[in-house]
């Protein structure tokens, strides 16, 4: 028989099975249909029974829609390649594996989830190891369809004769698919190395190493839908959050999941982790560096303890006929005092109150000793602290702090050096202020995790009692999320999205990814969503554009340390094989950081293409026909997305070079926008000014060139830049 005669015969088979699946697919989702339905019916009837029946057969609706949903809600999920994988056992036994269990009629099954213990070996059977499997089978499909079979044979010798094999392995076609707008799964085509780290246990921290390309995002998202199919009651109701460096990556890879049925996990950029504010840019890496040191969590603590601006500077109050008074340096002792006791001040009004009443008796004591009235210094306190005036002047004394105000105000050098201390430079003090003083520009992420920082230092404000001090205060908005309040706040407080927790640290399971470009104020930030989460910590230290933790700095480590826990009790996979870049295009990213990075650090690229990356000298006077021309030729040589990509203070250039082009396929990016994605081609432009961007412009111009999975084009007018 010729092979495709084979193909087209296997094909038929795995058809009939697929659509065996399917039939029993639209069998339960009418079977949950009518189960809801019958549970509203349930509902109606309830109206004329005695109470008591009422009560429980609303109880028994609530129950069946509520289950109803939840299974149609699984079998609703985009079913492309419902049934992906085969395996032929030694026992003569067949299992096909799928993204959900399916059972018969019968109970006998259909479909085994990829999740399930049953179907480890499709992922973990090897030629060495074949755990019994003699023929794994890829089964590829678009929509119903069946469209290819991919195999491999573990055990030859045991094959049977009638046994088929055909196609030249999963991957390599995987791997060669064109790349669109959003990632894939990869359920089909999971590697052994990758299968270990999405099945290793929930608890704990578990920390996923490797190079560019090896699969750490995926195999990422894929534990997260198996930590939930085997741990959901373990991570319980706060669910699973899944961190990513920006917008565009958490769009990117946003497909992942709801693709493997799982609908419920948050998926966050580092710049939208605090409702009600959002990071429109990212700081030039200098200013950055300084917003994110550790350094800066001891001067935001000192803006908070500050005298806010504007405050009454003197209080009068009459008692008895005996003027009392505290000038301005005695109210600032009392600040300090009620300060001093710790807390977050928008939690201690009251102790600001107490301290005033407290000083305002000692004023009328020593009144008494200079042959004033004599005083009753409870009664005093009991008395003055009813007085509507004494309440008018607290609230303006010590008003509701809010994160913004308490920012923008270190746009005011002096301001900022007082709380600054000696552990900022003067030169850090202006670049600071002059960053915090620019409210045009919106926030940067960097200032998401200061915002976040002083909202844990301020601390939300009692309700009730605020409503009721503070006049201008409106009861119904906690003030951190007041639009109004927030001339820089791009987004109303959570439109567009699934809440989060109310407390941040509600999560169950954190998933964060390129954990390497996290200053030490973001894991701050991140350890407050996570308090009583385990772990997954995925990075890759050659890919930081974060200095110092991939330079080594102590300081900043403790800060993941002290979120993470001791770094000896975590458990660490480390990646090695490169399945993104062509095997010609990571030989020129890796000679970049040669000498940069240990040769344990750089994975192997596994797939050849037979193309060299094209590096072009070109003239300044001619980067933009250059940069269109490259663009253009790209796009008809892929079939899928193409980037240029620029270091960051270039994007503005290429944006207007590439304007006239309007292919969907077309995006441009900059040196940091570009991290965790991926593109079937990349121009890029200039990688001398990667160098020149920071200190890890080096590694930026490794993110940048690991990007492309089939072409890459280098247009340089510098030829400086290129390795030995
Ligand atoms: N087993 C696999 N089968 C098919 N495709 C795979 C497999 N493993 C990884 N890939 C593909 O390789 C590409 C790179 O994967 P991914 O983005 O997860 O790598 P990464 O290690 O996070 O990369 P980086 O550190 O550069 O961001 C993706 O397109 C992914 O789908």
């Amino acid at each position: 028989m010729s092979e495709s005669v084979v193909l087209r015969a296997e094909i038929a088979t795995e058809q009939a099975h697929v659509d065996r699946v399917y039939l029993r697919l639209d069998e339960l989702r009418s079977q949950a249909e009518s189960m809801r339905d019958r549970g509203y019916e349930l509902g109606h009837g309830a109206r004329h029974e005695a109470v008591f029946e009422q009560a429980s057969m609303l109880f028994e609706r609530d129950v069946m829609v509520h289950h109803a949903n939840q299974t149609l809600q699984v079998l609703d999920a985009e079913h492309e390649g419902l049934v992906f994988g085969r395996l032929d056992t030694h026992e003569r036994e067949t299992v096909y594996v799928g993204r959900l269990g399916i059972r018969d009629g019968e109970f006998d099954n259909l479909v085994t989830d990829w999740r399930a213990d049953a179907a480890a070996p499709f992922y973990q059977a090897t030629a060495e190891q074949p755990m019994g499997v003699i023929r794994r089978r890829v089964i590829q499909s678009s929509g119903r369809s069946v469209t290819g079979i991919e195999d491999d044979v573990l055990m030859p010798h045991d094959l049977p004769e009638e046994m088929r094999v055909v196609g030249d392995g999963a991957l390599m076609a995987a791997l060669a698919r064109a790349r669109g707008e959003r990632m894939r799964d990869i359920v089909a085509t999971i590697q052994r190395e990758q299968d270990e780290v999405i099945r290793a246990p929930w608890r704990g921290v578990t920390e996923i190493t490797g190079g560019p390309g090896t699969g750490k995002t995926a195999v990422a998202l894929h534990r997260a839908a198996y930590l939930l199919y085997r741990y959901r009651k373990q991570i319980g109701g706060g669910g699973v959050l899944v961190i990513g460096p920006s917008e565009a990556f958490t769009t990117y890879i946003s497909r992942v999941l709801p693709s493997m049925g799982e609908t419920s996990v948050e998926l966050r950029a580092v710049g939208e982790l605090l409702d009600g504010y959002e990071a429109t840019h990212t700081d030039p890496a200098p200013v950055a560096t300084i917003k994110g040191a550790a350094r800066m969590r001891g001067v935001l603590r000192r803006a908070v303890r500050g005298t806010p601006p504007g405050v009454p500077s003197e209080l009068r109050i009459t008692y008895r006929g005996e003027v009392l008074r505290l000038a301005g340096d005695q109210l600032e002792r009392v600040r300090r005092r009620v300060h001093g006791r710790g807390g977050q001040p928008n939690r201690c009004r009251v102790h600001a109150a107490e301290a005033l009443l407290e000083a305002l008796a000692d004023v009328a004591q020593r009144h008494a000793e200079s042959g004033g009235p004599e005083v009753d210094r409870a009664r005093l306190v009991t008395e003055l602290g009813e007085r509507i005036e004494f309440h008018r002047f607290l609230v303006d004394w010590w008003p509701v702090l809010r994160p913004e105000e308490v920012l923008s105000r270190l746009g005011d050098e002096q301001r900022l050096r007082t709380a600054a201390r000696s552990q900022l430079t003067p030169d850090e003090i202006s670049i600071l202020a002059a960053s915090f003083a620019d409210t045009a520009t919106g926030y940067s992420v960097a200032d998401i995790a200061l915002l976040d920082e002083l909202r844990s230092l301020v601390g939300k404000p009692r309700r009730r009692r605020v409503a009721a001090e503070d006049p201008q205060q409106d009861p119904q908005q906690d003030p951190q999320q007041d639009p109004r309040q927030n001339p820089r706040q791009a987004r109303p407080p959570g439109a567009a999205r699934s809440s989060l927790p109310e407390h941040y640290d509600e999560f169950g399971h954190v998933i964060v990814d390129e954990a390497q470009d996290l200053s030490p104020m973001q894991w701050r930030m991140i350890g407050r969503r996570g308090r009583h989460a385990s772990w997954t910590v995925v990075g890759d230290p050659v890919q930081s554009s974060w200095y110092s933790a991939a330079d080594g700095a102590d300081a900043d480590a403790a800060e993941a340390d002290g979120v993470l826990g001791s770094p000896s009790a975590r458990r660490r996979f480390t990646l090695r094989t490169n399945y993104r870049n062509s095997a010609e295009i990571f030989s020129l990213a890796a000679r970049v950081v040669s000498g940069h990075a240990g040769a344990d650090q750089l994975p192997t690229a596994v797939r050849a293409t037979g193309i060299d990356p094209t590096v072009r000298t070109v003239d300044t006077a001619s980067l933009e026909s250059e940069v269109q021309q490259a663009a253009m030729d790209v796009l008809a040589r892929v079939e899928g997305t193409v980037a240029v990509i620029g270091a960051m203070n270039r994007v503005a250039d290429l944006e207007k070079f590439m304007s006239p082009v309007t292919d969907e396929r077309l995006t441009v990016a900059g040196s940091l926008d570009c991290k965790g994605l991926e593109y079937d081609a990349v121009v890029l432009v200039e990688p001398g000014e990667f160098l020149a961007e920071s200190v890890a412009g080096r590694r930026g111009l490794y993110v940048a060139m690991t990007r492309a999975t089939q072409r890459l084009t280098v247009l340089t007018s510098d030829p400086g830049w290129r390795p030995e």
